[in-house]
């Protein structure tokens, strides 16, 4: 039994192995340095800081970034304690010039050990420039294969009856009679402690199933201690770092002899204090060893510097020499610690016989633990399990399982976790699951309780209905006091980006939505801290980050995946899938969303398009859950600046705008929105007709015949324009394209455009926006300046855009995906131009340049411009000439887009943009806007899309007039600078 099930792991351990070095090798071939090191897997232009010998008389070096790049830190990456790495030149491509492995990583350095290089020697100097990339680790592989080789083989040892019963050749044994025991913890709830009685009871297997927050670790803590007290030797491992380092933390707080064996992920010292490392520095023997390592050190450098290579010879050789003697003092004093523990911590490869457990009996542990088992590859597990006679399995099957790369070992069972494997033959015989979370409000609980824990799940009073508004500091919003918050893109026409080649997703709106629910909570008083933002996608994870980190560094951003494991007060959670197809990819598992869900310990607010993800039954129950239990607000109610949904393309979905979808019951808005929230209701009145099937064709849209209509509707908008009306309602009657066509053309006329009214009354006004925003000309030339290069759409799903030369102005098509890559450039734009604003006003302050500040700030372009024109010249004309320039292109900095005829005047910075930067936001006044916007609708209760309304306090018709005089006059003096000019040349 045994033989075949070994022999199958290994056959698909193969494959896997397969499937991840075919990957590594097309990041390589591939994939550029730079996208390598976006990926994590790959750190650059790194420098070494200091190089020491460490255990083992490896060659210990600490990277840094680059010390004249402003940024000392590391960028994001995924390395990790125990990750095999190669080293390389950076510049070149490079020949690989060492491997080692990651011991220590912080957010500014990361340690590597090198073993011992074939010719003795890495030189490693400190001029140079280095780069990392993280290898397919052969080491977990070898130490995985070796133990499944030895499982083939296993005769007599501790672990054969265990073995056996794993495999189901033998039933477990009846459990002995234990008397009551003396708890360590006796704060223990009932499921607990029937677990840790049951658990020492048991003769070959126990398995603890822990859901989250359940006290899994606490358990086991108690069960090891119990374990100790009754006299046996424990081994307890963790698939992660992570998971072991905990155990050690827990433990050390009662004082168990404890013993870790390789690189703790955190440095903290009450986890550092029980690594083999520290322990063998405090030992007798630690001078002696340091005094090895020293001669080390110098007969390295000695060497180093010789030119004479029989010299060197003798260097090595007694480097060699020095090596034997500190691995057996080191061997001994490692000896000595192992047998002075009581427990053994290591991660499951860790705990290999080719590590420090070979100084140990065959026969010397009594028990193993393996905590989150159920993310572990059985294989993996087999390491430390055929170490003892008996284990203790804890985990949590329901979440999700170990990574697998080759979908087809995956499917072939390699992701099926011992712990589930086992579960499902024995079930109750072997099991104790723990009942009680502590945790998750009532309402998070609920829904994962009764999807994947038969409903067995309650809520510990301490924590069932905690709420945010609960916590020190925060006040009660609308936000903190709701557990739960579904926020709907339904219709907002926030798709997911589609990347060519990227099996990964993001979604720019959702960012953008994220961001303003942080906001919405950290103005309440929450920590950015008690934050997490949760996306099943890694480009989305990227998107986030790029957005979010440097407004709210403490705020964590993370995959679903890589969120396992832990909780946060506030959980935002990013479904990213918004798409027509109803595709949902990674969200399709169950346990994924499970996870997802289950961090949050007194608020999720998921925010999606749910109808593409409920598309999908189980998260369709998610939502209905969060419709029953919680808030829903539809994304409208966030973004002034949202495309109505009438744009969406095709005609699929343009009347079905859409208020919140489910009777919930709201609590009185907060201040800060409410009225945006009356004003969505109104603008979007419910409506619940077939506007989400997937499969509907996309026709309509752009049939031929249309253009008669644009020029129509053109007409109206124009004629209007040029009345002194202030609002225009269309007819009711018209046809959803033709209302799709009016709000476009609105649009490009600066116009505000609101649908208004239920099911066949609804109809469109038009009404004229303030001052500010009036066109100044009518957009009649071709607008390529106005559309930032598109993304293709290989899919075809959205229409393709017309060449740029034969394009009649509005054929009713609208690129949402560029919509979305707007946004997200707004904030970046807005970053840079801060930033130029910065360093022009410093070089003002350091006096290097004779220019006087502008007054209106946002003139500092013309005014440098200008400047550096005359500083080469001396010429009055080039200067007019640059001044005219400068007036003439848009104001955004570095766009020379030419805005004489068509520009947008911005009302809060005073100046003109090309349409590519009038909006508010693009250019750097969102804010001010937004503010603007948010003081009008509370004013009026009215939600005007594009973040300035129109003002009142100016009659609008007079107020075109003077921005038309405005305009005018601002032309008329170019054009007099331009005459005289030309006069002077001529
Ligand atoms: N009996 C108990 N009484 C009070 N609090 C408890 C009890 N058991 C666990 N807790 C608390 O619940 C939280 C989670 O405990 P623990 O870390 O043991 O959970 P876990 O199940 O291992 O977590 P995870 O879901 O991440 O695996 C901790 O804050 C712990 O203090
Ligand atoms: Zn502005
Ligand atoms: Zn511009």
């Amino acid at each position: 039994m045994a033989e075949e099930a070994a022999e199958r792991q290994l056959e698909l351990l193969r494959e896997e192995r397969e499937a991840e070095l075919a990957e590594r090798r097309a990041w390589q071939e591939n994939i550029s340095l730079k996208e390598l090191q976006r990926r994590g897997v790959c750190l650059l232009k790194l420098q070494a800081a200091n190089q020491r010998t460490g255990l083992y008389g490896r060659l210990l070096v600490t990277f840094q970034p680059r010390k004249c790049d402003s940024d000392t830190e590391l960028p994001y990456n995924s390395f990790g304690p125990g990750d095999i790495v190669g080293l390389y030149n950076s510049v070149s491509q490079g020949d690989l010039l060492s491997t080692g492995t990651v011991t220590r990583i912080t957010s500014k350095a990361v340690t590597v050990a090198f073993e011992e290089s074939r010719d003795g020697m890495l030189s490693v100097d400190h001029e140079s420039l280095y780069r990392l990339l993280k290898l397919a680790n052969d080491i977990t592989y070898n130490r995985i294969k070796k133990a499944l080789n030895a499982l083939k083989r296993y005769h007599g040892g501790p672990a054969s009856d265990l073995i056996d019963v794993l495999f189901f050749s033998l039933d477990p044994s009846p459990s002995s009679e234990t008397k009551p025991l003396k708890l360590y913890n006796d704060s223990l709830d009932a499921s607990q402690r029937e677990a840790v009685s049951f658990s020492l009871a048991q003769k070959e297997l126990a398995i603890i199933h822990g859901p989250p927050g359940t006290g899994k670790t606490t358990t086991i803590v108690e069960i090891i201690l119990q374990a100790v007290q009754q006299g046996l030797k424990v081994l307890c491992c963790a698939p992660s770092n992570v998971a072991v380092d905990n155990l050690v933390e827990r433990l050390a707080g009662y004082k168990a002899r404890i013993l870790r064996l390789g690189h703790p992920a955190r440095l903290l010292e009450p986890i550092q204090q029980h690594s083999l490392d520290a322990v063998l520095a405090h030992s007798d023997s630690a001078q002696i060893v340091a005094d090895v390592r020293k001669d080390i050190d110098q007969a390295f450098a000695k060497c180093k510097k010789s030119q004479d290579k029989g010299e060197r010879g003798h260097f090595l050789s007694e480097i060699k020499a020095l090596r034997k003697e500190l691995k057996e003092r080191e061997e001994t004093a490692m000896t000595a610690a192992l047998t002075h523990a009581n427990v053994v911590l290591a991660t499951n490869t860790g705990a290999s016989s080719d590590g420090p457990l070979k100084l140990l009996p065959e026969s010397y542990f009594d028990l193993v633990v393996i905590d989150e088992c159920a993310q572990a590859l059985e294989a993996s597990c087999w390491i430390p399990l055929l170490k003892a006679p008996k284990c203790i399995l804890a985990g949590d099957h329901k979440q999700l399982p170990p990574t697998i790369i080759s979908h087809k070992a995956a499917a072939k069972g390699l992701s099926l976790s011992l712990m589930e494997r086992v579960i499902k033959r024995y079930g109750e015989k072997v099991v104790k699951m723990l009942t009680v979370q502590y945790r998750m409000h009532e309402a998070i609980m609920q829904w994962a309780s009764s999807e994947m824990y038969g409903g067995q799940l309650t809520a510990h009073p301490s924590v069932a209905q905690h709420l945010l508004k609960d916590l020190p500091g925060v006040t009660c919003t609308e936000e903190t006091t709701i557990p739960l918050l579904l926020i709907d893109t339904d219709g907002c026409g926030l798709l997911e980006l589609e990347v060519e080649d990227e099996q990964s997703k993001g979604n720019p709106g959702e960012v953008q939505l994220a961001g303003l629910h942080i906001k919405a909570l950290v103005d309440a008083g929450v920590k950015a801290q008690d934050i997490a933002v949760v996306a099943p996608y890694n480009l989305q994870v990227d998107m986030l980050r790029e957005h979010l980190c440097h407004r709210y560094p403490e705020l964590e951003i993370k995959s679903v995946d890589g969120f396992q494991g832990r909780e946060k007060e506030a959980v935002i959670l990013s479904f990213v899938r918004s798409n027509r197809k109803g595709e949902v990819g990674f969200l399709a598992e169950d346990r994924r969303i499970n996870v997802a869900v289950t961090r949050a310990r007194r608020h999720v607010a998921i925010i999606c398009d749910s109808c593409t993800v409920g598309s999908q039954a189980f998260l369709a129950r998610l939502l209905e859950h969060f419709r029953q239990h919680g808030q829903v607000r539809t994304a409208f109610e966030y973004l002034d600046d949202l495309v109505p949904e009438n744009y969406s393309r095709g005609g699929e979905r343009q009347q079905s705008t859409k208020a919140p979808a489910a009777p919930s019951p709201k609590p009185q808005p907060a201040a800060g929105r409410k009225p945006k929230a009356a004003a969505a209701a109104k603008a979007t009145p419910q409506k619940q007709e077939a506007r989400c099937s997937p499969s509907t064709s996309r026709s309509g849209g752009e049939s031929p015949g249309t253009k008669g209509d644009t020029n129509k509707f053109k007409a109206v908008l124009e004629a209007f324009l040029e009345s002194g009306k202030t609002q225009l309602d269309f007819p009711s009657s018209l046809s959803p394209h033709d209302r799709m066509l009016v709000h476009l053309l609105a649009e490009e006329h600066g116009l505000q455009h609101v649908s208004t009214g239920e099911g066949t009354d609804r109809y469109i006004s038009v009404r004229k926006k303030e001052l500010g925003q009036t066109v100044v000309a009518p957009p009649a030339t071709p607008r390529e300046q106005q559309r930032p290069p598109q993304p293709q759409d290989s899919s075809g799903e959205a229409p393709a855009p017309a060449e740029p030369g034969g394009r009649s102005e509005w054929s009713g098509k609208v690129d949402l995906k560029r919509l979305h890559l707007e946004r997200v450039q707004r904030e970046k734009a807005r970053r840079e131009e801060m930033m130029k604003k910065e360093q022009e006003s410093s070089a003002d302050n350091r006096g290097s340049s004779s220019r006087k500040k502008d007054k209106s700030e946002c003139k500092g372009k013309a005014a440098a411009k200008t400047t550096t024109d005359s500083a080469s010249e001396e010429d009055i004309d080039a200067l007019i000439s640059a001044a005219v320039k400068a007036d003439n292109t848009c104001g955004f900095p570095r766009c020379k887009a030419s805005i004489t005829t068509l520009g947008q005047f911005c009302p809060h910075c005073n100046r003109r943009f090309c349409l590519s930067h009038h909006i508010p936001e693009v250019h750097g006044c969102g804010d001010k806007a937004k503010a603007h916007a948010r003081q009008w609708i509370s004013r009026e209760g009215v939600l005007y899309p594009g973040s300035s309304p129109k003002e009142k306090s100016l009659d609008p018709a007079k107020r075109a007039h003077l921005q038309r005089r405005l305009d005018k006059k601002l032309s008329d003096l170019t054009n007099q600078r331009k005459s005289k000019k030309k006069g002077k040349e001529k």
